[in-house]
Formats: C-alpha cells, structure tokens, sequence
C-alpha cells in the first residue's frame, strides 16, 4: 500500500484524463482540479491562446506553479496535461505529493479520439501522427518514471475504465489523511 495525500494523472493527449478523472472524483469522493482548466481559468485565456502569446515555455511555466499549488492540497484529485511530466521538479513534486496513475494510449486510439479536436496547440498542423509518435518517444520513459500505477483504458469505455481503476487503488494507494 501506497499512502499519499492526492491522485494525480498523467499521460498523453487524448489518454482520458481529463474525462476519468471527472468519474474518478465523484467516485473516490476527491476534488477534481484539471491544470489545462485552472490555468486557464486563472490566465482568463485558453491554452491556445496561452502558447500564441507567450509561447510553450510561457505555458509551461503557468502550468508548473499551478501544479505545485495544487499538490499543496490534500484530497485532490488532479488531471495534468501531457506535457507536465517534462519538467523534473514537476516529476519530483508529484511524487513527494501524490499516488500518481499513468494512463498510457497508442497513437491509432489518439487519432481517433483527437479527430476534430482544435484545443490542442501541439496538434495544429497536418502531421499529427508524426508528432504523436515523437512526443511518446520523448515522453514515455518520464511517464513510466513517475508512476505508481500504469493502467490500460484501451477497449474500455470512461465510466468502465473509471470503476476498474478505483478497484485497483483499493489494493494499491491509501490516502493519507483521510478519516476511515
Ligand atoms: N476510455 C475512453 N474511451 C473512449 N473515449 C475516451 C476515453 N477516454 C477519453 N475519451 C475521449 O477522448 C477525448 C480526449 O479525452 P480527454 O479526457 O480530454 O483526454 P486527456 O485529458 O488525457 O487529453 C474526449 O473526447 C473523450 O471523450
Ligand atoms: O501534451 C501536451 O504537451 C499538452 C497536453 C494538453 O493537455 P491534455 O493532455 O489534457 O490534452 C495541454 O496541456 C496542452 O495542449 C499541452
Ligand atoms: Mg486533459
């Protein structure tokens, strides 16, 4: 058993986990804190809008402040975007802070749950694909780096894949803090 004081998801674009952790929450009774959403909430722009104005590094910087507040917490539940675990004191912050799950999809299911998507930056250009694959090249090893847990959605709809996970944190995370 693993004690810690949040759940934190990591993962690729398109991985689900911004809509598991939406089931995830009401289910385990967490808060749910989506960083792409807090940023933007707190920037009153969208990511889009983040990475014209101040590029991927200006993104990337509101993105880490936001992720160590938010780990500050106890009871959170907290979606990352896929490119938080790039940064090594994000990795090292989410670790000290959270029981951290990765949710890992290949890029066949990206494409298709991306289709149409116009919200991801990284995305903007005609040779997804490529970039999909690059972006697991360079990022895999840092997802598998940071987790707790690797749990496969593949074939499973959200509200299924939602309940299996849940089922598998009772036998592997505790969470600290709270009352039995
Ligand atoms: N397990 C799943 N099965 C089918 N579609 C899914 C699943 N998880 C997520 N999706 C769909 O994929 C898209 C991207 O999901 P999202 O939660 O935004 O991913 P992430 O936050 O990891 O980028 C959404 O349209 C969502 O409905
Ligand atoms: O992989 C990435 O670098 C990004 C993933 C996005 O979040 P999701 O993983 O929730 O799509 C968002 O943070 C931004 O567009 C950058
Ligand atoms: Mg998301």
């Amino acid at each position: 058993m693993n004690p810690a004081a949040n759940l934190v998801l990591v993962g690729p674009m398109g991985a689900g986990k911004t809509t598991l952790g939406r089931a995830l929450a009401a289910r385990l009774g967490l808060r749910l804190q989506d960083v792409d959403s807090a940023v933007e909430q707190e920037a009153g722009a969208s990511v889009t809008e983040l990475f014209a104005r101040e590029g991927e590094a200006g993104f990337r910087a509101r993105e880490k402040a936001m992720l160590a507040r938010l780990l500050k917490g106890e009871g959170v539940l907290i979606a990352t975007g896929g490119g938080a675990v790039l940064d090594a004191d994000n990795r090292q912050a989410m670790r000290a802070r959270a029981f951290v799950v990765y949710l890992p999809v290949d890029v066949a299911t990206q494409l298709v749950r991306l289709t149409g998507d116009g919200s991801r930056p990284l995305l903007a250009r005609p040779d997804r694909e490529q970039v999909l694959h690059d972006l697991a090249t360079a990022r895999s090893p840092l997802y598998r780096e940071v987790a707790d847990l690797v749990f496969d959605t593949h074939g499973l709809a959200a509200d299924t894949a939602a309940n299996r996970l849940v089922d598998r944190l009772a036998n592997h995370w505790t969470r600290q803090g709270a009352t039995a």
